[in-house]
């Protein structure tokens, strides 16, 4: 196909995320983006719950932005895809999942708390996609915004070349617009959605010198990281602005430099010019490297170009059951076209696909397309077993991507339903919240007949119940939030599994020997084949594998998933006739458990990252508290009028939280936490898990 028959030219396509801590004002900025690029006729606000993007009625209760809505919208002659990610981390694998299918981040920073610990994740996760971006200092106009401190803290914390291309005029109550050091040229404010252009003013004259001596710092800076502009630089001639232009967009494509923006998404100050950023510096899918998968037939690695003409291949990146139109796959299109109505091949299930229509969506609204481009991201409708990481591609030409990693869960609940007639109903619509949503696990535990539901906080668990209240009609009942402890060994150990039964006519036989040591570098159970001279036959060595990794999978002295060790298959004996897999299988499970009872097993317990924002005053009581759950407080920093305490808190002791401060501080300090890492968990405490985990069994 070529560029003229598309419905757009690749060069013009955005894909993009906003990303950013909770509150720094994502959701009020795409809102003003899908005002100002003519897909939105009424500005929604946050506070009045009437967002476009926020569409779920949980989101427009809680003011928080739960699922990442993908949304399509037009800018001067550029579409931009936006993809709206959650600042919770308990919601990380919304973040994970964009990052993974776009192609340049709009990271945002509340103009007066800067870069937060959760910038700081969601950064390094940037990082280690690869993604170019540009960032954007929001709420100039709150007392004690202060863009050049978000300045130094991207350099300091994020250790980003930062490279301000526009400077505030004023902050807090004064802020009275924003100047562009690239066409030197002051806003007042963007004005309304008829014109790209923002409403200009004269560069205030005190500001003068402030602006030369930026426009000056941008241009050097810029020079220092890209050759070009370095020669023009040293001609001594001035440098145009698409030589600027062209030059940021190479160091930002380049992973070299930060583009650094202002301004207030709430007052509309700012944003057109972030609009024109994101068009000027961010790449378009012809600018990332070809996608890189496996060819299954031949398991050669292949790279796909970034090309229509390609065979078609895509990543699902969400699936969304939408009450309306069922359920819907978002796919990002990475090579080739794909029809509505056309078969397709699931590479990652084996699988034949057929997808029936093609959407393009508008945050609530949709659109439907005929066919999909290379580089689009798009809905899909039709499609039964695919699901979030899958590939999609031509059945011709099968190539199967990278799969999107998800963290485990680290918190569980029971959960029933209210009235026992409504049991089927919740299983139901638990099963379709867990198909959403891939760090959300539902299992059923034979022994005590209860449904668990498992994620990654308190909060996202909360969330997810309720809404299978207003969205499944399904009241339940939930029990208390327990910790997902971990196993490990702490020592190297030797054992024999030996499984023999002699009843009557044909018997079972397995023994093998093991190795088992720990291993600090990878939370896998590992287990290798180091049979030597064929005293045990490979199918049998494979069977004892399979058995010691159910048994770690289930836990080896309490019940929880082992984590973190390597096992050497190392010797064994078989019998020709009583010797078969099942046998082995048991054999193997018996090794594993007699090994690590002699390896000095504990518990590992979740530890949580967490920060609290609080006045000064409450300070001393806040730290009072955090040390009785065994916190550990890492740094307390003053932030304007109020400081911010860092702290490593085990999870156990987090529950409820968010109801403690709020008493503590009368509803003035806020926190979040994340999942750090896990540790051992202290021997009295480990005691009594075991204790409880025995009687549960
Ligand atoms: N003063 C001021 N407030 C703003 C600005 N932008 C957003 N806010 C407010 O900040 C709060 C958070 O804004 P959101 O847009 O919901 O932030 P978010 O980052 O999307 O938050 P989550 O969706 O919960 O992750 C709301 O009360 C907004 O009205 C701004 O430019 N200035």
């Amino acid at each position: 196909m070529n560029q003229q028959d598309r419905n757009l030219e690749l060069n013009k396509t955005r894909n993009i995320g906003i990303i950013a801590h909770i509150d720094a004002g994502k959701t009020t900025t795409t809102e003003r983006v899908l005002y100002f690029t003519g897909r939105t006729y009424k500005i929604g606000n946050v506070d009045d719950g009437n967002t476009v993007m926020d569409w779920m009625q949980q989101e427009r209760e809680r003011g928080i932005t739960i699922t990442s809505a993908a949304t399509a919208c037009h800018w001067r002659d550029y579409r931009i895809n936006i993809i709206d990610t959650p600042g919770h981390v308990d919601f990380t694998a919304e973040v994970e999942r964009s990052l993974r299918v776009l192609d340049g981040g709009v990271v945002v920073f509340d103009g007066v708390a800067g870069v937060e610990a959760q910038s700081e994740t969601v950064w390094r996760q940037a990082n280690r996609y690869g993604v170019p971006r540009i960032c954007f200092i929001n709420k100039m106009d709150r007392t004690g915004a202060d863009f050049n401190r978000c300045l130094k803290m991207i350099e300091d914390r994020l250790k980003a070349r930062h490279i301000a291309v526009t400077l505030p005029i004023g902050s807090g109550d004064s802020f009275g617009g924003v100047i562009d050091l690239i066409k030197l040229k002051a806003y007042s404010a963007d004005g309304d959605q008829n014109t790209p252009e923002p409403i200009e003013i004269p560069i205030p004259t005190s500001e003068k010198e402030r602006v030369e001596a930026a426009r000056h710092q941008m241009i050097e800076k810029l020079a220092e990281l890209d050759d070009e502009v370095m020669c023009a630089y040293l001609d001594g001639s001035d440098l145009s602005t698409d030589q600027i232009i062209a030059g940021l967009r190479r160091v930002t494509l380049g992973n070299k430099g930060i583009p650094v923006l202002c301004g207030s998404s709430f007052r509309q100050k700012g944003v057109k010019l972030l609009l024109d950023a994101v068009v000027n510096f961010l790449p378009s899918p012809l600018d990332t490297p070809p996608v890189v998968g496996i060819d299954t037939r031949t398991q050669a690695e292949v790279s796909r170009p970034v090309s229509d003409d390609a065979p078609f291949a895509a990543l699902a990146f969400k699936v969304v059951s939408d009450p309306f139109v069922g359920r819907l796959v978002y796919l990002r299109v990475y090579s080739g076209t794909v029809d509505a109505g056309a078969g397709v091949m699931n590479t990652t299930r084996d699988q034949k696909e057929r997808i029936g229509r093609l959407l393009v969506m508008h945050a609530n609204a949709r659109e439907e397309i005929t066919k999909a481009e290379t580089g689009s991201i798009i809905a899909s409708l039709g499609l039964k077993s695919t699901f979030t990481g899958d590939t999609l591609c031509d059945p011709a030409h099968p190539v199967l991507l990278e799969n999107i990693k998800f963290p485990e869960p680290v918190v569980s609940i029971s959960i029933e339903p209210k009235t026992r007639a409504d049991q089927d109903k919740m299983v139901d619509a638990l099963q379709k919240l867990a198909d959403e949503d891939p760090t959300f696990k539902v299992t059923y535990n034979e022994e005590t007949g209860q449904n668990i539901i498992a994620g990654m906080g308190e909060l996202h668990l909360d969330v997810l119940v309720s809404r299978m209240f207003t969205e499944h009609k399904v009241a339940a009942k939930v029990g208390q939030p327990r910790v997902a402890y971990r196993e490990t060994i702490t020592a190297p150990a030797r054992a024999d599994g030996r499984f023999v039964r002699q009843s009557g006519g044909r018997g079972q036989y397995g023994h093998v020997k093991i190795d088992i040591e720990p291993n600090t570098e990878s939370t896998a159970v590992e287990v290798v084949d180091d049979i030597r001279g064929g005293t045990v036959p490979k199918n049998f060595v494979k069977a004892a594998a399979e058995g010691i990794k159910e048994a770690a999978a289930t836990g080896v002295f309490a019940g929880y998933p082992m984590v973190g060790v390597k096992v050497s298959i190392f010797d064994g004996s078989y019998h020709d006739v009583d010797s078969n897999e099942m046998a082995f299988k048991t054999a193997g499970s018996m090794a594993l458990k007699a090994a690590a009872a002699k390896a000095n097993p504990v518990l590992l317990e979740p530890i949580m990252k967490m920060e609290v924002m609080t006045p000064e005053e409450y300070m001393g009581d806040i730290i009072g508290d955090l040390n009785s759950r065994r916190g550990h407080i890492v740094s307390i920093e003053p932030r304007g009028e109020t400081t911010m305490i860092h702290a490593y808190v085990p999870l156990a002791e987090t529950f409820g939280y968010t109801t403690t401060i709020r008493g503590i501080s009368k509803g003035r300090a806020t926190s979040s936490m994340e999942f750090y890492k896990y540790q051992e968990l202290p021997a009295n405490i480990a005691k009594t898990v075991m204790e409880s985990a025995a009687v549960a069994k």
